[in-house]
């Protein structure tokens, strides 16, 4: 999914925290936004997300405005993720069964998802129960398993241990691959950035600098 952002502004009472006057997300790529704390990144990542509709500007997805279509083609991926009070297998079965998939269809889906990330030895178990960590994996796979047109990641491997991040991060570039989906990812890790990054963007002060 491209995506074209035109004169975004975005404030906090008379605090302005993005300024954004131009900037052409690619479809089928991972895109990587990296830049201090406090410079606007999540802010931009739920404003495309549509999940905050208060900022000033225009956002096209395929060079149209949101719609029911696209926000059911996209997904994002929280630094700490919600996941519901019920099992692993159930938060991953969701978006599948919220899109009509009946449960002997999803059942390859999610244990298939659940194989990749190793999970499995969670399936059981209640997600409001889960480590940091593995709140991570679990909702990594959830957005995965029902192959969104547009994956938006808010530091997916923060709590993450440096061995299983490999994982994360082969399973995030598969889908981009395999599914020809597309991936924005806010990460502090430049050297993240740049084994997953096709492009980078760089944010300073609510502004795009590279
Ligand atoms: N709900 C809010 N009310 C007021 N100000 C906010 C709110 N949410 C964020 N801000 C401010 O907006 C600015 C951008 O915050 P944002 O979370 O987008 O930064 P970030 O780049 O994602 O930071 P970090 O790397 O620390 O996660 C910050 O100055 C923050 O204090």
């Amino acid at each position: 999914m491209d995506i074209q952002i035109k004169n975004l502004k975005k404030y906090y009472g008379e605090n302005q925290v993005l300024d954004i006057e131009s900037l052409a997300i690619k479809k089928q790529r991972i895109t990587g936004i990296i830049g201090p704390n406090g410079c606007g990144k999540t802010t931009l990542l739920n404003i495309i997300a549509g999940l905050d509709k208060e900022y000033l500007g225009n956002i096209n997805y395929n060079n149209k405005k949101i719609n029911k279509e696209i926000v059911s083609n996209m997904t994002i991926v929280f630094q700490k993720p919600y996941l519901f009070r019920r099992s692993v297998y159930d938060n991953i079965e969701y978006p599948l069964k919220i899109r009509g998939i009946d449960r002997q269809k999803s059942k390859p889906l999610v244990e298939d998802i659940m194989k990749r990330l190793e999970i499995e030895d969670l399936r059981d178990k209640k997600a409001h129960r889960l480590s940091g960590g593995e709140s991570q994996k679990v909702a990594l796979g959830r957005a995965l398993v029902f192959n969104p047109k547009l994956l938006l990641l808010d530091e997916p491997t923060s709590n993450i241990d440096p061995e299983y991040i490999v994982t994360m991060e082969s399973e995030i570039k598969k889908f981009n691959r395999e599914n020809k989906g597309t991936v924005i990812i806010v990460t502090h890790n430049i050297e993240q950035s740049k084994r997953l990054c096709d492009n980078i963007i760089g944010m300073e002060n609510g502004r795009v600098v590279y």
